[in-house]
């Protein structure tokens, strides 16, 4: 086992200390940008969340947006980060982790560009959080609906391009076994994940290429793919495995075209037999901007009913499969704190209890993979079993587009090929990624 120390030295955690890596720009830009889109949200729409809230949510909108104002000076000029201040359940946690951060690394050292990046971008969603939180009329409200909405609006022809291929795979006859079907829609699973908001700052994210289209054109730029390892070990055998054990979880990520993929991955795994049970992890509230909430997902499943021929029938299914327990919401608050996953073991033992139960399980996304990982800059040829540090609940796929400076597990060719890539945009715009198998 390498001890912490060593591994701080070989491949110590990303921040925002070095100007010009990603994460700097992030800090100086991104997240600056992200917060004023906010406050601008919330005073073009002062009038239709007054008809919603009633005339009271006059004061809420001014608190908010003073708190966002003092939430990105405090970023802009690198000040501590303050305890959570609210009566939300995990306030707790979070003050705890704050107090432990400072007593190991010194007080000064827990501002918003050198405190580790992973804990710092996990804190400021917890604290725009908070801030909307402490309202008195707007707690409920998901101030990034808007944006996550536009993502499944915009593409609305894909979605259903999507939904009748899975139409045309699962029905009466349908090989299990049928490589192609199964390995576009992974694919397409995977490709869905770079449409992103919090990358674009907010920004439309639209998929010039549906991820239909990219399963199958994109081989290139995919770096590590264990696909067809995980499916002759882990998921063709499930199809043999005896019926009401098989359980498949999805940890999701973003809402919009990404969640749709999701979904569709689900569907076809219910109604091909590889599993029984297919438990979707999402976030409890909006986080990342564009990460699935539990309102996210009852709103898609309603916008299904109007989308399309094939939509319509896919969101009967998924209706059913809800009714009947084989499709399962979860939201755990673990997966909106900022630890690594191997750290989930001691810190939240249920969770990981719950993961085991999976036959297999799928990663989605990049900020899942930075957690997997730790967040740290790793030699590229690292072994992704070693970057992991023991997490290891049941065999799992992590399907990441890159959008951050941490990977591992390349091939020492592909290590090569990478090092004639012009600058480090490869590792951060989305274009890349990777089908890396853990777990086992
Ligand atoms: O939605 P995803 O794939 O998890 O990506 C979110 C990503 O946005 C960023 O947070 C950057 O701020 C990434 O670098 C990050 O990991």
């Amino acid at each position: 086992m390498i001890s912490e120390e060593d591994l701080d030295s070989n491949a110590p955690k990303l921040n925002g200390r070095k100007e010009g890596t990603f994460v700097f720009i992030t800090i100086k830009d991104r997240w600056p940008k992200i917060v004023a889109r906010l406050a601008n949200d919330f005073c073009v729409k002062r009038a239709e969340l007054l008809e919603s809230y009633g005339e009271s949510a006059d004061e809420d909108i001014k608190a908010v947006n003073h708190g966002f104002a003092e939430l990105r000076y405090r970023m802009t000029t690198d000040k501590p980060l303050e305890n959570i201040v609210d009566n939300y359940g995990n306030a707790g946690v979070w003050n705890t982790l704050l107090i432990n951060l400072r007593d190991k690394v010194g007080e000064d050292q827990v501002t918003w560009y050198r405190a580790d990046w992973l804990f710092v971008e996990c804190y400021l969603y917890r604290k725009i959080f908070s801030i909307v939180f402490n309202s008195r009329l707007l707690r409920d409200y998901d101030y990034f609906a808007e944006q996550k909405q536009s993502s499944f609006k915009e593409h609305v022809p894909q979605i259903e391009e999507s939904a009748s291929f899975l139409m045309s795979i699962v029905g009466e006859g349908a090989p299990a076994h049928e490589t192609f079907g199964l390995v576009t829609m992974l694919k397409m699973c995977l490709w869905g994940n770079r449409a992103d908001l919090s990358l674009s700052g907010g920004d439309r994210a639209v998929l010039a290429q549906s991820s239909m289209i990219a399963s199958t054109k994109r081989e290139n730029f995919i770096l590590v793919d264990d696909l067809n390892t995980a499916l002759l070990n882990y998921i063709y055998p499930l199809h043999k495995k005896e019926k009401g054990t098989r359980r498949i979880d999805i940890v999701l990520d973003n809402a919009g075209v990404e969640l749709m993929g999701d979904l569709i991955l689900a569907e076809y795994f219910l109604s091909m037999g590889f599993a029984d049970k297919v438990v979707l992890h999402g976030k409890e509230f909006p986080y990342f901007v564009s990460d699935t909430t539990k309102g996210d997902f009852d709103w898609t499943l309603e916008q299904l009913k109007e989308a399309g021929e094939n939509c319509a029938k896919l969101q009967e299914r998924l209706a059913q499969r809800l009714e009947k327990g084989e499709l399962v919401w979860n939201a755990h608050p673990f997966w909106t704190f900022p630890h690594a996953y191997f750290e989930m073991p001691t810190e939240c033992p249920e969770l990981y209890e719950e993961l085991k139960k999976a036959s297999f399980a799928f990663f989605k996304g990049d900020l899942n993979y930075r957690k997997l990982v730790g967040d740290r800059d790793w030699d590229f040829e690292t072994p992704f079993v070693t970057t992991l540090r023991g997490f290891a609940p049941c065999p799992f796929l992590a399907l990441r587009t890159l959008k951050a400076e941490t990977l591992a597990g390349l091939s020492r060719e592909t290590a090569i090929r990478v090092l004639d890539f012009e600058d480090n945009q490869w590792l951060v715009s989305g274009e890349y990624a990777v089908c890396q198998l853990g777990g086992i």
